[in-house]
């Protein structure tokens, strides 16, 4: 929750969610320009759509995914570059883990126990059908969700 100030979570989540992202696309995109052919995919989350309760944080460097590649989109789209984000929800991994040090928001942002969540292969299959595509189509985002918990 904001109000517990974890600064040192912010932090984190910041540099390895928006700097990380960064950094990333920093390695790789001058020489996707350079021979007018790329695709970088960013993993960004339902949580870059929309904000959730518990996870304020978390939510706001998601929606600086969101922020940097639509805009990112635009700008290298002459060069036949394509980017991509993939909005996935739940998945069975330990996401909810990144509330685990505030037990209040653990429990607000936890998936309920009846819910069947994502498995990482959807996710996989996801960037697998976005880098398929011929080079005149363009996956731009995917929004993948359990069936049970949609937006
Ligand atoms: N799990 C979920 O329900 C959802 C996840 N996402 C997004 O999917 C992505 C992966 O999530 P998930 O697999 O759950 O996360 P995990 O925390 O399980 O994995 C995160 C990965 O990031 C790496 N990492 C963390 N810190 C650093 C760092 N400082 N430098 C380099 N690598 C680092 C970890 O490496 P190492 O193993 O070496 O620590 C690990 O491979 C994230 O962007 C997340 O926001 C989106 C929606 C839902
Ligand atoms: N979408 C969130 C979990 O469902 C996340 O990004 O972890």
């Amino acid at each position: 929750m904001m109000t517990s100030l974890h600064e040192d979570d912010w932090d984190k989540m910041v540099d390895v969610n928006c700097k990380g992202l960064l950094n990333g696309i920093g390695a790789v995109l001058g020489g996707m320009v350079e021979r007018k052919k790329g695709h970088i995919v960013n993993i960004s989350s339902d949580s870059g759509l929309k904000g959730f309760i518990g996870v304020s944080v978390y939510c706001g460097t998601k929606f600086f995914v969101e922020g940097v590649t639509e805009s990112m989109r635009q700008e290298v789209a002459k060069h036949n570059v394509k980017v991509t984000t993939i909005q996935p929800g739940f998945v069975a991994l330990d996401g909810p883990e990144r509330a685990q040090k505030d037990p209040e928001a653990f429990a607000l942002c936890s998936p309920p126990a009846d819910l069947e969540v994502l498995q990482p292969e959807n996710i996989a299959q996801a960037v697998l059908y976005a880098v398929s595509q011929p080079s005149f189509v363009a996956v731009n985002q995917m929004l993948v969700q359990p069936t049970g918990q949609p937006l």
